[in-house]
């Protein structure tokens, strides 16, 4: 990528990827990246063109015309296809349940891989937080700083239970866990390849997670500019 510092970060669903990146972003004055967003678009647009995701041609044929934009603002994120603004429909349980079908795809996954690193470099921050699965391994390996992030599964299911209130939480644990054991299948996000820190959030708060990463990222940066 370019002179723009790139910090990458994989975990597992509900591991505070998203929350954690966007609110390290704010404090570092970096972009953030939600690259999952992107496989979550794809399957909204999947579905509302009344296709199914495991319909493998059906979902080539929608990437091939994606109009996909993403902010890498973390004060003001919005996720849009096309001139539909799509931030709260690609969170729908519909969607989660659809999305690992259209990951699983080799050639999805390398259209999405070269948009993330087209978004990050055209970055005008000093630095971009990307966060997803295969970040560490695949869309940036080279990155200054790679953290893979993680908390227990029970814990995992608690926190995203906790925020889905009019769901039952036995369901979204087994949605989480179900969606989890298809991604794995495809790239390894729940073991830290060489190099890649880990935090685990399991005994930590929210606040203790972001300093924590904070932590890493000003740790390794420091090296990497030889200090
Ligand atoms: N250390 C923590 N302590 C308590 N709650 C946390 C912690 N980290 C994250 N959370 C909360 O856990 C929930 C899940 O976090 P988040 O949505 O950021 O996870 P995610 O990894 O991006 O999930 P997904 O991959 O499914 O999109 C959120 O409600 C978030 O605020
Ligand atoms: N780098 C990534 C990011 C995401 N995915 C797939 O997208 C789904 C949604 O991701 P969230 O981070 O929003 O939960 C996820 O379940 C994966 O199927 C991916 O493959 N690679």
């Amino acid at each position: 990528m370019t002179d723009i510092a790139i910090i990458a970060i994989d975990g597992p669903a509900g591991s505070g990827k998203s929350s954690v990146s966007k609110q390290a972003a704010r404090a570092l004055g970096f972009g953030y990246l939600d690259t999952g967003a992107a496989y979550r678009a794809l399957a909204w647009h999947v579905l509302a063109q009344g296709a199914d995701t495991a319909d493998d041609a059906a979902v080539r044929a929608a990437a091939s015309a994606f109009p996909y934009a993403i902010s890498l603002d973390p004060d003001d994120y919005w996720v849009r296809v096309g001139e539909t603004d799509v931030t709260a429909a690609i969170r729908e349980p519909r969607v989660s349940s659809a999305v690992s079908a259209v990951a699983r795809i080799p050639e999805v996954r390398a259209q999405v891989n070269e948009l993330f690193r087209t978004l990050a470099a055209a970055s005008t921050r000093p630095g971009v937080i990307i966060e997803g699965r295969d970040i560490t391994t695949v869309v940036a390996p080279d990155a200054p700083v790679r953290i893979l992030l993680t908390a227990d599964p029970e814990v995992r299911a608690a926190r995203r239970s906790a925020e889905l209130t009019d769901q039952d939480a036995a369901a979204v644990a087994a949605a989480l866990h179900k969606r989890d054991a298809s991604d794995a299948t495809v790239v390894d996000f729940l073991n830290a390849a060489p190099g890649v820190e880990v935090v685990d959030s399991t005994d930590l708060d929210f606040a203790q997670t972001v300093d924590a990463v904070l932590g890493v990222v000003h740790e390794k940066l420091e090296t990497a500019h030889g200090r």
